[in-house]
């Protein structure tokens, strides 16, 4: 059958998805950066924005097993092919394999936009692919891949992660007593994180966060899985509260609330007064660190090296200045310049990202082995001078967002090795810090799964790593718009955790069309376009072994975390 209709109009929601992966593939773009923009400036409604956000997120997470089956599927290697056919091929590959749009609208709808962006020429070309693809079910095609040779290579293929980075997750687990969770791993790499909220301590309590939330944003708030500073919410912009405008709250990762918290939590002996945050930028652990020291007397330094960076730690802060100094600088001076100064000190610093998969799709393609090596000396540097910095039998937190071993054990082994720190329990700890949080639920069951969005999950937590800050902050408004009303929080006390998923209806608001954006605006989609229920991944307060904690995606439903506390000799 020729899917090529002459005279078609293109999709606003593909159209935006093609703009924004076309800026990653070519200019070195990132996703979280470009799409919201792309998003506001086009005026997409709600659900186009979810079903955009959907299709680069997922393409771009995919990309690498969508290409294996494109290869089987075109006459020339997808290396050869102009950006703009390869960009529509992945395109048309995820609404046919992930989405499971229907054929004659996935490829007719990919073709539309191929002639609009294209020409004549390139759109029969992705046709024809595209039609040879669609020959083959998605079950078929994972079949195909899971023949692929040699484990390693076989899981890269599957759940479409370069190999290198599933040897090194795997090596990660194995070193954390969980070797073999590495399929649990890299699925949940797979899947858009959850949106979190952080109800910053003495600004704003969690359950008030929630109560606004579900008001304002009509969608289900619920408490956090481990951090007792956590809101969950399950679709809307964060950037209509007023309590994120105020910076009383923010997007913040559960993993990453947890380090902070964690490491101001610990039992230390002597006086502690004075705090050190040595790799602040852009300052989202900065600003919870400085909810707990303002109400505990403590003053806190946030050092930043890039200015740009520091200006993000100062607006995270605002509400904190008479207690918290920003500093721009190099954090490695500090070791001589404030030696034995502090009493706690975080040091969070550069890594590879590996950890955050699930935020920045591209991240995965773009890391090289050669980026943990290069990052090595500064991470030892950095951890040198927060320990020359910490007083004698003071704490230093040595944190990453990246499992892998040689920017975690390694380095902080060496530390040990060499007599500098002790390692305490942090597990312990973190174990302390989950037991203070509280159940609480608002807005509607129902909405649980069909408000969500959570195809569209805004991925707007400012990164930490390597992407430029997003400055922006506010995400697509995603999935449909149901009809909370708030309620109080006695009435719908319900229990933390997802709804069961019998309850989880459709996203049928009407809205959905016949290419598919009710199967996008429901995570997984795959299951529920499939017809199956989808079903909520259960995450849990398990922290393995200590004395390192270590946060997983597959099992705490946060970023892939590392948190050493060491206490200075
Ligand atoms: C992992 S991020 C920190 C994230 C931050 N703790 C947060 O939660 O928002 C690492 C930061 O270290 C900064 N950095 C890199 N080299 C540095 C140095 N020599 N001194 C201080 N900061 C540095 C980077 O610019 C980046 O902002």
């Amino acid at each position: 059958m020729n899917y090529v209709k002459k005279r078609r109009d293109f999709d606003p929601a593909r159209h935006a998805a093609y703009t924004a992966l076309m800026q990653v593939a070519t200019d070195d773009a990132y996703a979280n950066l470009v799409l919201p923009a792309i998003l506001r400036e086009r005026g997409l409604r709600p659900l186009d924005a979810a079903f955009a956000t959907e299709l680069t997120y997922g393409t771009l997470r995919m990309q690498g097993k969508y290409d294996s089956i494109i290869a089987r599927s075109a006459t020339r290697p997808l290396d050869q092919l102009d950006p703009a056919v390869a960009v529509l091929l992945r395109l048309g590959a995820h609404q046919l394999l992930t989405l499971r749009i229907a054929p004659y609208a996935a490829v007719g709808e990919t073709v539309a936009l191929a002639r609009q962006v294209a020409s004549d020429g390139p759109a029969k070309m992705i046709n024809a692919v595209l039609r040879r693809l669609s020959e083959r079910s998605p079950e078929e095609w994972d079949e195909l891949l899971e023949a692929t040779e040699g484990a390693d290579e076989r899981r890269a293929a599957v759940h479409s992660h370069p190999e290198w980075v599933v040897r090194a997750l795997t090596q990660a687990l194995k070193v954390a007593g969980r070797g073999d969770e590495i399929d649990a791993l890299l699925e949940a790499n797979n899947l858009p994180p959850q949106v979190c909220l952080v109800a910053r301590p003495g600004m704003v309590e969690p359950v008030d966060l929630a109560r606004t939330a579900a008001r304002v944003l009509r969608t289900r708030a619920t408490a956090g899985v481990i951090s007792p500073y956590a809101v969950n919410i399950a679709g809307g912009d964060p950037a209509r509260l007023h309590e994120v405008r105020g910076a009383e709250a923010a997007v913040q990762d559960e993993g990453s609330q947890m380090v902070a918290a964690v490491l101001a939590s610990a039992p230390l002996d002597g006086p502690d007064e004075r705090w050190l945050d040595l790799c602040a930028g852009p300052g989202g652990k900065t600003a919870l660190l400085a909810g707990l020291a303002g109400a505990r007397g403590v003053e806190l330094l946030a050092n930043e090296v890039t200015a740009h960076r520091a200006d993000l730690v100062r607006q995270s802060v605002r509400t904190s200045t008479e207690w918290v100094e920003v500093r721009t600088g190099d954090g490695r001076e500090l070791g001589e310049e404030k030696e034995g100064y502090f009493d706690r000190t975080l040091v969070d610093v550069p890594c590879s990202g590996l950890g955050s998969l699930r935020r920045r799709p591209e991240a995965r393609w773009r890391r090289q082995p050669r980026d943990i090596a290069d990052l090595a000396p500064l991470q030892r540097e950095l951890l040198a001078a927060a320990i020359k910095a910490t007083r004698p039998g003071g704490i230093v937190g040595y944190a990453t967002c990246s499992p892998h071993v040689a920017e975690t054990h390694v380095v902080v082994q060496e530390a040990i090795a060499k007599g500098l720190v002790k390692p305490l329990d942090a597990v312990e700890v973190a174990r302390m810090v989950a037991s203070w949080r509280e159940d609480f639920a608002f807005g509607r069951v129902s909405d649980s799964l069909a408000g969500t969005g959570k195809a569209g999950r805004a991925n707007e937590e400012v990164d930490c790593c390597f992407t430029p800050v997003n400055e922006a902050g506010a995400a697509a408004e995603t999935g449909r718009q149901g009809d909370v009303v708030q309620l109080d929080g006695e009435e719908t006390g319900l229990a933390n955790g997802s709804a069961p998923a019998e309850e989880a209806g459709p996203d049928t608001d009407g809205h959905a069309d016949e290419v598919g954006r009710a199967a996008a605006s429901v995570q997984p989609a795959q299951e529920k376009a499939a017809g199956a229920e989808a079903e909520e991944p259960q995450f849990t307060a398990e922290f393995g072994q200590g004395p390192f904690l270590q946060l997983w995606p597959h099992v705490n439903g946060t970023d892939a975390m590392f948190l050493a506390l060491l206490e200075v000799q």
